[in-house]
């Protein structure tokens, strides 16, 4: 498989968590085919399987397997060469560093780990978590922080020490708290990426310095969302704003209710995926939120 130089990937620019379909129960082959071709045609810097947004708690191994083996091979029939990170979570690091081992052969570039969740480790658990994990594999490892669903907060004192580790890439930060993340970008190595998670906050992150985003939002209207960084990068701070503008509403609609079900039900009615289909405990969305999905697609589409 053409996987991308491990040791060349930098995480910066737009990076899409791909939703996983799935129709009647099963992973939806024919319509994952179709979102990779489709997104190997926009203007994404890197690919994430299975994190929140691809519902990766509620994929078995051998789901598992296969989506990244037919991801990875879609890639490479485009002709698209982008990395292709796997979201892994756990909350005991010896089943975690199992999970690394046994994705070892997979055809991906790196890893996006949440913090150990409901356990609730200490600072000094988490570096030592991390750095086990670290020590486990040769591939970069992003971080995932995300207090309001792990229940744990990794602080910029832990995150910059584990930023010392050679494969320990980056954060994807949803730490929801502004402060924290721009004293992080203050204070960090210029190797060491912050992505933000808070597709909310992609325009004002980028504007403090962070690499780039994991942006859900952006598989609707991606163009849009790629556009507001790449007009960033080239000096132009007030197209930035305007073409921010234009789509800052959309992350509110996206996740007016638990995410992915309102992202899956645009993919389904702009004829991306088969199905809306998510696996319990998410639901499907409400009627009302579907009209508002709804309107909007038409009002893109008019
Ligand atoms: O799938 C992801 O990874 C993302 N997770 C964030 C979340 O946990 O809500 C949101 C982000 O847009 C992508």
């Amino acid at each position: 498989m053409d996987q991308v130089e491990a040791n060349s990937i930098e995480p910066g620019g737009l990076w899409l968590p791909l939703a996983t379909p799935f129709r009647d129960g099963s992973l939806d082959e024919v319509s994952l085919r179709r979102l990779v071709q489709h997104y190997a045609g926009e203007p994404i810097d890197g690919l994430i399987l299975a994190a929140t947004t691809g519902e990766g708690l509620t994929l078995d191994e051998e789901e598992t397997s296969r989506l990244v083996h037919l991801t990875a091979g879609e890639l490479a029939t485009a002709g698209r060469r982008l990395p292709l990170f796997f979201g892994l979570s756990g909350s005991d690091t010896r089943k975690v560093v199992k999970a690394l081992e046994r994705s070892a052969a997979w055809p991906i570039d790196g890893y996006l780990i949440a913090c150990p969740y409901y356990t609730r480790p200490s600072q000094e658990g988490m570096i030592r978590h991390f750095s086990a994990l670290a020590a486990s594999t040769a591939r970069p490892i992003m971080i995932y922080n995300i207090p309001y669903r792990t229940g744990v907060n990794l602080g910029n004192a832990a995150m910059l020490q584990l930023a010392g580790h050679p494969n320990i890439v980056g954060v994807k930060d949803c730490s929801a708290d502004m402060a924290q993340s721009f004293d992080l970008l203050r204070h960090k190595p210029a190797h060491f990426a912050v992505l933000t998670g808070e597709d909310a906050l992609l325009h004002p992150m980028l504007t403090q310095g962070a690499e780039g985003g994991i942006v859900a939002s952006a598989h609707i209207e991606t163009r849009a969302f790629a556009r507001v960084g790449a007009l960033l990068r080239e000096g132009d701070g007030a197209g930035a704003l305007t073409a921010w503008r234009a789509i800052c509403d959309f992350p509110r609609l996206l996740f007016a209710e638990p995410s992915p079900a309102p992202i899956k039900h645009w993919l389904w009615r702009a004829g991306l995926i088969d199905s809306p289909e998510v696996r319990l405990p998410m639901t499907p969305v409400s009627d009302g939120l579907a009209a508002r999905i709804e309107r909007e697609l038409d009002r893109l589409r008019s």
